[in-house]
């Protein structure tokens, strides 16, 4: 008998963190609800990756040979110059920053896999989101759905995290000093598996073809520090003055993004509280602790956090539990958050002397034998905050 059986929980977000927070409480006995903003399941979108401690979660679910199933298989990354030319290219592994038998896999086709392997014990809502939240438990859902009381609430809702400004108050998120935004093209370019990176001054362009897609993705990652436009159309166009002088193939990918359905947009920031609890709320993944798209372990922060949340409620139960997981969680989240701005500027080259001298540096490294395993010294501190925490066994 856990310390949460039959406990009431109510889960703010159907995301990674949320539905694998939902398996491992379901796992332990516990009564959950998942609420999601979206009308309904997305699949597909941008890469992610699981690394380190989170392999061993998403194994001890379980679940590691269908993630593993899935995995993108893309074998290739270059670095390309205004007229297209492979300036550097090197293993998708090297590129990505993985290593051993880490797995890169489409992000919504994780959110499936963990979705599904709840059906029956997890209950969903699509559709709704939390409109008050009073700190002692009781929730009143959006669309005038009236009121319930749960024995704790978790926002699992994300870097912008309505849970976390119900119960905390705005704040917490850091800027980074760049945007990100990625949306799905036509693969004009004929890419097979292949991810390519045009560098510009404050600017990165990444394309890239995944197995099973017949679209490519567009990723843009900028520099600059004015407010985040708000709504698609106004940061389409932000986006668009940004890499107006942009060369290589940008403008048609521009003209693209102009018609995308799935356009992403935001700041690339990190979520940094205190705490990450108060009366009966807690929080877990983005809505906590954000690394930001750059550290390229937000993934694996939310599957760890889940299940060491989890575990810690039933153990230590509903009052002691948010206290552990933020006891052993926070070296590890620290650890990973420092990966982010370091990425950042290595991604993102300031002006167009640091990028002629990027560019001449990648040339002489891809005619050295042995180049990969000299990058492979890049890849090392993301393998080791990766493996930065000794996870219990619940
Ligand atoms: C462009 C991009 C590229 C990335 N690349 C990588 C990468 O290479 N490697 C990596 O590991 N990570 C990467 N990440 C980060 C990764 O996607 C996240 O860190 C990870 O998905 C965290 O999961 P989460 O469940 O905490 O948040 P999310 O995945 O953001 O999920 C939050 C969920 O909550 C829902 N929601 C939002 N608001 C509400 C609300 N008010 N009520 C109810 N539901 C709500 C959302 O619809 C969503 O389903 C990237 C992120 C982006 C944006």
């Amino acid at each position: 008998m856990t310390r949460i059986a039959n406990a009431r929980i109510l889960v703010s977000g159907a995301g990674i963190a949320g539905t694998a927070l939902a398996w491992w409480l379901a796992e332990h006995g516990a009564d959950v609800t998942v609420a999601e903003r979206a009308e309904e399941p997305r699949d597909g979108g941008y890469k992610v990756d699981i690394r380190g401690a989170a392999l061993t979660v998403v194994d001890r679910m379980g679940l590691l040979d269908q993630a593993r199933a899935v995995r993108t298989g893309v074998r290739a990354g270059s670095v390309v110059d205004a007229t297209g030319r492979r300036v550097a290219s090197m293993d998708a592994d090297t590129f990505g920053g993985r290593v051993h038998d880490d797995a890169e896999l489409l992000r919504g086709d994780l959110a499936r896999i963990l979705r599904e392997a709840t059906t029956g014990r997890v209950g969903y809502r699509f559709g709704t989101e939390i409109e008050a939240l009073d700190p002692d438990g009781t929730v009143t859902f959006a669309n005038g759905g009236a009121s319930e009381r749960f024995d704790l609430v978790v926002g699992a809702d994300g870097l912008r995290s309505r849970t976390r400004s119900l119960a905390f108050g705005e704040g917490g998120v850091h800027d980074l000093g760049h945007y990100i935004a990625i949306c799905s093209v036509p693969n004009h370019l004929g890419l097979d598996r292949e991810e390519l990176t045009y560098v510009g001054p404050g600017r990165t362009t990444l394309v890239y073809s995944t197995a099973g897609q017949s679209d490519a993705k567009a990723m843009f990652l900028f520099s600059g520090d004015a407010p985040r436009p708000q709504g698609q159309e106004a940061q389409k166009r932000f986006l668009t003055q940004a890499y107006a002088q942009e060369g290589w193939e940008v403008p048609r990918l521009l003209e693209a993004m102009g018609d995308a359905t799935d356009f992403y947009f935001d700041t690339i920031s990190q979520a940094r509280l205190d705490r990450w609890s108060t009366g009966r709320v807690t929080l877990v993944g983005d809505a906590a602790y954000c690394a930001s798209p750059a550290s390229g372990q937000g993934t694996s922060l939310a599957l760890v956090g889940a299940y060491v949340l989890a575990g810690e409620l039933a153990t230590a139960g509903l009052d002691e539990g948010p206290h552990r997981y933020e006891e052993l969680m926070r070296p590890f989240v620290v650890a990973n958050q420092k990966l982010g701005p370091a990425n950042i500027k290595r991604m993102v080259l300031r002006s167009r002397g640091q990028v002629r001298m990027s560019m001449r540096m990648l040339g002489l490294l891809n005619r050295l034998p042995g180049k990969e395993r000299m990058l492979a010294k890049v890849v090392e501190p993301i393998h080791r905050a990766a493996t930065a925490i000794t996870l219990p066994t619940y």
